[in-house]
């Protein structure tokens, strides 16, 4: 799986249930915005038919295992033609809240393994610029989620959060696009860390005026001209420029 090419950057946020990451996607969509970022926030499964069909599965009893992974695989490629495609061609910042990484780890654990299951997975998906893993121990997690919502769905009992918890940190240690952060300190101290980290990094990447990379930070003309883009939101997002 390739790098995509298309002018907007791709941000997506998965971990295990009450890892912070619907918290912590709403902190980076206002954040961007605010510098002037054409942010688009979504989320999977989506809440198109075949999302329907799996959030409804998650009360009311889990679909067979061929079925259920085929219409997460499903749900993501129309997800990704109708809306994650379009919006990354028009160069927004597409901030998703869980992606393929759940599958494979989700429905990873219903097929006793990542193996099986994990190249028709990543089949035809858009790699993204970046994926935040959001690390909590799953008892946190479940405290979390216990006082969020006052109970578990069918996708989220402890003793599979502790197995799906494990999966994650595999897939983690051989994907380069996945960035583990600790997700058990406060709210502001996990979006410092993961802001720091998406500022200097893919959106450095994206949004420098130099196509070929920063490479003279102090006689830098469009930085001094305050025609590079990710230096004036960069200063903007992280408040201390010296530090760049
Ligand atoms: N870093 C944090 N520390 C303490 N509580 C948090 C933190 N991040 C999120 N929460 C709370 O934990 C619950 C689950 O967070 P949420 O963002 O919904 O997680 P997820 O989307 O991963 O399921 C929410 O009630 C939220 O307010
Ligand atoms: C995207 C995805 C989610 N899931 C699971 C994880 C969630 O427990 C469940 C429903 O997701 P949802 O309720 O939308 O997420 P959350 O509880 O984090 O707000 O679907 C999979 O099993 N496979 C997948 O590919």
């Amino acid at each position: 799986m390739n790098a995509h090419d298309y002018p907007g950057i791709l941000v997506v946020f998965d971990g295990i249930d009450g890892a912070g990451k619907t918290t912590q996607v709403r902190r980076l969509e206002a954040a961007l915005a605010s510098v002037g970022e054409r942010v688009i926030v979504s989320k999977e499964p989506t809440d198109g038919p075949w999302g329907a069909k799996l959030r409804a599965s998650a009360t009311s009893g889990r679909l067979p295992f061929d079925e259920e992974l085929t219409a997460f695989i499903e749900d993501r490629q129309e997800h990704l033609a109708t809306k994650v495609i379009p919006a990354l061609e028009a160069g927004a910042v597409v901030i998703l809240d869980r992606y393929f990484y759940s599958t494979i780890a989700y429905q990873g654990l219903r097929a006793g393994g990542i193996s099986p299951i994990e190249a028709r997975i990543r089949r035809n998906v858009v790699e993204p610029d970046v994926a935040y893993l959001l690390d909590v121990p799953p008892t946190l997690a479940t405290a979390r989620i216990q006082a969020r919502d006052g109970a578990a769905n069918h996708f989220e009992k402890i003793e599979d959060l502790i197995q799906i918890d494990r999966l994650f940190r595999e897939i983690a240690q051989r994907d380069e696009s996945i960035v583990r952060i600790d997700g058990s300190v406060s709210e502001q101290a996990v979006f410092d860390s993961l802001l720091k980290h998406f500022v200097e990094g893919p959106f450095k990447r994206k949004r420098c005026a130099k196509d070929y990379g920063c490479d003279d930070p102090l006689h830098c003309t469009p930085r001094l001209t305050s025609n590079c883009t990710w230096w004036e939101r960069a200063k903007a997002l992280l408040g201390r420029p010296e530090t760049i």
